[in-house]
Formats: structure tokens, C-alpha cells, sequence
């Protein structure tokens, strides 16, 4: 087959900024030089007032400076790709290969069942040879409503499926697309007349599954479905056999054709054994289960991993991502494509920053361009030869060829099938294996995607970001500010377990990974030391102001130029970035409340905990993140107003800061206006800047301490805890220091 790049299957192109990109960083980071010599020069002397302070400035200006340059690593040479679909169907259309499609959940009442099985239908009804296409769902929660849940979707398919071919629908999810239906109208009649039937069928299934979630599965469909009757050794959620289920099989002729006669994607239910005395290993435990019964019952040689919280909106995306997969060229060294995730329930200025824009849209394509994007869990799709373990050779060529034998199963054959199959989801089947060290999914870290990632890689693979105009996936993202705190330190804390352990990207083994990659993968896995410096900046400097020490150079000092120059630069930059990523500016002030929320609470909790790991005195958990919100919250959260309402130890250090802040400013303020003291306003514009800065941001937590009375407010006794801290503090350092 032809090589050349008009044959090709995907397409490559450069960030079309990336000059002015590169000439931004460099000026900027001889500014940032500067501002280190300036430091190194001016230390003030031994028994001079803010030696240490200065010191202290200087580390963390020096650690700043260097998480920066990772940051620039990331933006100096992203790409974009484009599939040509069609080229792949003229070329391969008979040969596609099985795509197995793996959706997680963990518990019914934090993932409700209606939005598993939305997603698991938009994965159902993807436009790709149904014969080739399986859907498992991972059910940590062993759950019965969950599982009734998805017997009704096997039903419903049955009705979805063809009327989304027959009419060329997006998006297949049908929650998601009976949303749509609010702002277009068809007179097409035909369709008019089966999206009424059909809509009428979703709801009454939504209503059943909605009724069972509250009052428990009805015993009618107990009685039809003998699938129940393996919740009989179930004792908790964390004591139970394999449960497992082959809802539908293409091989088993009954069951499994829609209402137009058509074969329906395989589907089946997993709920992994679980026994006290055994780790699960949160998520990857689930993958790798997973991972052995479908090699078991589908053998895809293409597996996508998608969080029930995230559906398909592409439906053409499963021939769009084989394009890189099958592509002569090139195509053998990939290991996964990453999409990007999208979320649907982020208001207008993205209050909490949870679309996570720049990880998403920026860094992917910058990791991209240097060598491979990290894996980050959800919406990706892996070769399972890569994942599952082998080391990547030029000398090994594609081979799509499916194995899978065409022959009809009896009823027999396909109990059998299960029960094989359940014995790879036991608790002892890893046993003195290399699973979850060198197969499969990495455990032991709150971040197993990622490490896994970095797993793959270091064998030799490479990795693709893909991200194309028409979105692939799209899901919730969480709706308060505790949540996004929890989430990002589970993160955070994953990336600093990667640092401390063999798959650090320092020691990539056999696999020479650039220098430029390194140092983009390095600004991940540092995420929470940069708490340290972060910590610092916000309150050192403004305690200093306090006794009028300065620790800044004055405005007629040529010193100043080059700190005014990285406050400005990097300013402007982020707001053009942001923008250009569509952020509004009242976003873009938002996420800098958030870069400093999560930095000061989530990251140094994350680094502290990390580090007690490592040294054996904790253990870390995956805390998994609502996906629901009450209804005063909702409303709230819809008028951008920060929710607080708990107390948690995130909030005291955040409500301590902006508290020692205010007073600080307060302090100053008022020697300004009455002149006291030998306060010398030319030599502490830039402390005092920043303390500014720093109060304004904090609106939103003086109105939560001050002046709201909702239940969104901050708790009275956090706020006296933090208001007694704070001034604590500041008295202290008054008097005292
Ligand atoms: O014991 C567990 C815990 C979680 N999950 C599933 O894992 C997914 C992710 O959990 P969620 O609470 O939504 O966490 P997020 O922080 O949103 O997940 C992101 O971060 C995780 C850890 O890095 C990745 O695994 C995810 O793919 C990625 O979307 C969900 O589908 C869960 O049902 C399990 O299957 N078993
Ligand atoms: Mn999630």
C-alpha cells in the first residue's frame, strides 16, 4: 500500500502560533533570570530585618521558574490531527477490526443508573459493524438497579439503535439527544412519527429505572430474568462472587437483533468478585477484569475506555480513530488515542474551572507534538497489546485479521461462555502475575490511568491526541467547589505517587524519551510541589507588609523592569490563551481563583499525604466524585455563586489565607491614609500589588464569610476558626517577630 502523505489515513499539522509562542517563552525566560539575580544580589545581610524571608522568596521564585519552563515545554510544538475516514472504509472495510467498549461506574446513587446506561447506549449505536462492537459494563457497585438497568437498555437498543442509523442522529446518547430536540424542529413525517414511539419508550424506561433506584428492583422482573439470581452470594458491595451476564451475543440467536433484524453490539455485565481481605484497586482493578473477560468473549483488538459519566457524541469517531490505528505508515507505533473530554453542565464562566481547558486543549497537543499524550482514562482508545503488555517492535507488523470465529452459540455454549469468564474476574485470579505491575492497568496509584500511560510508553509505544471540530465525547463535570477541590487532590496526589515510583518519567527504561518530553511530563507530575511556592507567595510577602519590610525592588530601580515584565507577560498570555480556547474573561478571572484554590489547599494537602504514603504512615483512597447536585445547590451553581456549606479542612486554609489578606491590606491601609510610621509606598508597590491582587480574588470568600445567609454560605464556626487564625497570625508577627 502506498506510504505517501496523500495516501496517508491522518494527517499532522503545527500550531500555527507556535513562533510567537517560542518568542514569548524565550524573552520571558530571560526576564525570569533576571528576577532571579536580582534575588541572588540583593540577599540581605545576616541580622538585616527579612533575610529569611528574601531566601525563601528566592526558592520559590526558583522553583516557580522552573515548573514555568515545563509549562512552556508543553506549548512549544503542538499538533493537530485530521482522519480521513473514507480512505480507511475504501481500504479496510471488511477488515475492521472488534472493538470492545468498556464503561465503568462504581455506585448507583452518586452515578445514577439513567446516565450509565445513556452512555452505554450511545456507545451501542456507534456507526461501526455491530458484529465487531461490544460493550461491557464494569459495575463496582454490584449493584442490582444497576443491573436491571441495563437489561431495560438491552431492550430499548433494540428500538434505538436502528432508528439512530435510519436517521442519521447525533448525539446517541438519548438523554442527550432528546435534549436537543428543545431547539430543532423536523417535518420529516416518517421521523416525526418514530421519534414520538421512541421517545415515548425512553421515557417509560427512565421512569421504571428511576422507580427501582428509589424503591428497589420490582419482583416481576426478578422473576422473568434469571440474571438476578446471582445476587444470592451477594453480601455487600465489597463481599460478593463474579457476577456476570451476557445480556446480548451476537452468536446466540434469540436475543440479539434489534426490531429491524439487524445483529445488535454484544453487551454484557460484569461485577467483578469481591472479597474484604482483597484490595480492589478502585478502577483499575475494573479494567483489568475487564480486560480478561473480553479477551474471553470478544478478543477486540481496539478497546475504549469511557466513565459512565461520559457519552458519545461522535458516532462516527470509532472508523475516525482506526485511521491512526491502521495506518500503514505510521500506525504500528500507536499505542492509544486520547480525546479530549467535553462537559456539557459548565455554565457560562465556568466558575469551579472544571472544563479543564488547558489540560485538555493545550497540554494533550503539546505532549502530543513532543512524543505522546498522557493517558488520561476516559475517552481513550488503546490497542490492547500495548496495554496489556507487550513492548513495541519495528519488526512487528499490523495484523487486524480477526480470530473470532463465526459460528452460532447454543444456549449451553453461552452459560458456559459466562462462566469462564467469571473465573478471570475472581479476586485470586492475579495472584503471583504481573498484572497490575506489568499487564494491564498500574496499581497503587491514585492516577492509574496516567501511570499507565507512562507504562505503555516507556515500552517503546507512542500516543496520539485526536480532537477533532465535531467533539467525541462529552459528560459532567463536578458542580461544587469541595468536589473540585477532592477530585484534583486525588490527582495531584496520583502525579506525586508517579514521581516516587519506577514509572517516573526520569527513568523511562529502554525507551529514550526526549529531553522536551520529559520535561512536559515533569509539569504533571510536579503538580503539588508547586504548592510550596504558591503557599509562600500568599502569605509571606503580605505579613511583611505589615512591618513595612520590603522584599520587592522599588519602582526607580532598573530591578523592577523585569518583574513587571514576567507580571505583565505572563498575564496578558494567559488571558489571550484562555480566550482563544473560548473562555470568557470573567472565566478566565475565575480559573486564576481556582489555579490559586487548588494550589493553597488541594495540592499541599495532596503533597503532604503523598509524601506520608510513601513513608508508610497513610494510605490513599478513590474518592469517586459525585455526578449528581441537590436542588438549592443547582440553583446556586446556575447563578455562579461559590458553594461552600461544610466544613473542611480545604476551606479553613482557603478562608485563613483571604482572612490574613485582608487584615494585612486593611493594616496597611490604614498607616497609608494616616500617614504613620516610616511605611515607604515607592519601595512596596509590588507587595502591595500583590496583596491587592490577592484580596480581590478573594471576593467571593469574604461574601461567603460576611455577608451570605444561604446554606451555601461558609459554617459561622469555620469562619471564627479562620478570622481567629488569621489575625492570630498577624498579631504575632506584628509584635513578636
Ligand atoms: O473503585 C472504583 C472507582 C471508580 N471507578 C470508576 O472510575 C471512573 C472515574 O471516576 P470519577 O469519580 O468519575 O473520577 P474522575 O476524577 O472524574 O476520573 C478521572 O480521573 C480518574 C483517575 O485518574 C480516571 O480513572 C478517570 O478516567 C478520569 O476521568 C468512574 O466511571 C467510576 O465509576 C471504578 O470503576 N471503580
Ligand atoms: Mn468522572
Amino acid at each position: 500500500m502506498g506510504s505517501g502523505e496523500e495516501n496517508s489515513l491522518f494527517e499532522t499539522s503545527k500550531d500555527r502560533a507556535r513562533h510567537i509562542r517560542r518568542v514569548y517563552a524565550v524573552s520571558m525566560f530571560v526576564a525570569i533570570c533576571f528576577v532571579w539575580t536580582f534575588r541572588l544580589k540583593h540577599v540581605p545581610a545576616k541580622g538585616e530585618p527579612g533575610q529569611w524571608a528574601w531566601l525563601g522568596l528566592f526558592a520559590a521564585e526558583l522553583c516557580s521558574g522552573i515548573y514555568w519552563v515545563f509549562y512552556q515545554t508543553l506549548r512549544w510544538n503542538m499538533v493537530y490531527r485530521k482522519t480521513f475516514p473514507d480512505r480507511l472504509s475504501q481500504r479496510y472495510e471488511s477488515k475492521l477490526p472488534g472493538v470492545d467498549i468498556f464503561v465503568f461506574t462504581a455506585d448507583p446513587v452518586v452515578e445514577p443508573p439513567v446516565m450509565v446506561i445513556n452512555t452505554v447506549l450511545s456507545a451501542m449505536a456507534y456507526d461501526y459493524p455491530t458484529e465487531k462492537l461490544s460493550v461491557y459494563l464494569s459495575d463496582d457497585a454490584a449493584s442490582d438497579v444497576t443491573f436491571y438497568a441495563l437489561l431495560e437498555a438491552s431492550n430499548f437498543a433494540k428500538h434505538w439503535v436502528p432508528f439512530c442509523k435510519r436517521f442519521k442522529l447525533e448525539p446517541r446518547s438519548p438523554s442527550a439527544f432528546f435534549n436537543t430536540l428543545l431547539s430543532t424542529k423536523s417535518h420529516d413525517h416518517d421521523y416525526v412519527k418514530h421519534l414520538a414511539t421512541i421517545q415515548k419508550l425512553y421515557e417509560e424506561m427512565k421512569r421504571r429505572i428511576e422507580d427501582a433506584t428509589k424503591l428497589g428492583v420490582p419482583s416481576e422482573a426478578r422473576s422473568k430474568h434469571n440474571g438476578f439470581s446471582q445476587w444470592d452470594s451477594y453480601s455487600s458491595r465489597r463481599d460478593h462472587d463474579t457476577i456476570l451476564q451476557i445480556l446480548v451475543h451476537k452468536n446466540e440467536s434469540q436475543n440479539s437483533k434489534d426490531v429491524e433484524g439487524c445483529i445488535l453490539p454484544t453487551l454484557v455485565y460484569v461485577a467483578r468478585e469481591k472479597r474484604p481481605q482483597y484490595h480492589t484497586h478502585y478502577k483499575a482493578g475494573a479494567v483489568n477484569s475487564l480486560l480478561r473477560v473480553s479477551s474471553k468473549i470478544s478478543k477486540g483488538k481496539i478497546i475504549l475506555f469511557l466513565d459512565c459519566d461520559m457519552y458519545s457524541t461522535n458516532s462516527q469517531s470509532v472508523r475516525e480513530v482506526l485511521c491512526f490505528f491502521m495506518d500503514e505508515d505510521k500506525g504500528q507505533k500507536i499505542a492509544y488515542v486520547q480525546c479530549p473530554q467535553y462537559f456539557h453542565n459548565i455554565g457560562k464562566n465556568d466558575l469551579y474551572a472544571n472544563a479543564v481547558s488547558e489540560t485538555l486543549q493545550i497540554h494533550l497537543h503539546g505532549e502530543d507534538g513532543l512524543g505522546g499524550s498522557l493517558f488520561i482514562g476516559t475517552c481513550c482508545f488503546l490497542r490492547r497489546d500495548a496495554f496489556c503488555g507487550k513492548k513495541f517492535s519495528p519488526e512487528w507488523e499490523n495484523d487486524w485479521n480477526d480470530e473470532n470465529e463465526k459460528h452460532q452459540l447454543s444456549e449451553v455454549k453461552l452459560h458456559e461462555l459466562e462462566e469462564e469468564s467469571k473465573a478471570l474476574a475472581s479476586c485470586t485470579y492475579e495472584k503471583n502475575t504481573l498484572w497490575g505491575k506489568k499487564i494491564g492497568s498500574v496499581y497503587g496509584c491514585l492516577v492509574e490511568d496516567v501511570i499507565t500511560g507512562f507504562r505503555i510508553q516507556s515500552q517503546g509505544w507512542r500516543s496520539v491526541c485526536y480532537n477533532p471540530p465535531r467533539k467525541c465525547f462529552i459528560g459532567v463535570a463536578p458542580t461544587n467547589l469541595l468536589q473540585t477541590l477532592v477530585q484534583h487532590k486525588r490527582w495531584v496526589q496520583g502525579d506525586m505517587q508517579i514521581l516516587l515510583s519506577e514509572y517516573r518519567p526520569t527513568c523511562f527504561g529502554d525507551r529514550k524519551i526526549n529531553f522536551l518530553q520529559l520535561l512536559a511530563y515533569l509539569y504533571t507530575v510536579c503538580f503539588s510541589i508547586i504548592s510550596l511556592p504558591m503557599l509562600y507567595y500568599s502569605i509571606i510577602p503580605s505579613l511583611y507588609l505589615l512591618k513595612g519590610i520590603s522584599l520587592f525592588p522599588e519602582m526607580s530601580s532598573s530591578w523592577f523592569i523585569p518583574f513587571a515584565c514576567v507580571i505583565v507577560g505572563n498575564t496578558t498570555y494567559s488571558l489571550i490563551e484562555g480566550l482563544s480556547i473560548g473562555a470568557s474573561i470573567r472565566g478566565w478571572w475565575n480559573a486564576m481563583r481556582m489555579w490559586l484554590y487548588l494550589r493553597t489547599s488541594a495540592f499541599f494537602f495532596a503533597f503532604i499525604d503523598a509524601i506520608f504514603e510513601h513513608f508508610g504512615r497513610a494510605n490513599s483512597s478513590f474518592v469517586v466524585t459525585a455526578k449528581t447536585i441537590e436542588d438549592d445547590a443547582a440553583q446556586r451553581y446556575e447563578k455562579e455563586i461559590m458553594e461552600f456549606g461544610t466544613s473542611s479542612p480545604y476551606f479553613t486554609v482557603l478562608a485563613t489565607l483571604a482572612l490574613l489578606n485582608l487584615f494585612c491590606l486593611l493594616a496597611t491601609l490604614k498607616d497609608l491614609v494616616l500617614g504613620n510610621g516610616a511605611f515607604d509606598a515607592e519601595k512596596m508597590v509590588l507587595q502591595l500589588l500583590l496583596c491587592v491582587v490577592l484580596v480581590l480574588i478573594n471576593f467571593p470568600l469574604y461574601e461567603a464569610i460576611f455577608i451570605r445567609k444561604d446554606k451555601g454560605r461558609l459554617p459561622t464556626s469555620l469562619s471564627i476558626k479562620s478570622t481567629t487564625l488569621a489575625f492570630t497570625a498577624c498579631v504575632f508577627f506584628k509584635l513578636f517577630n
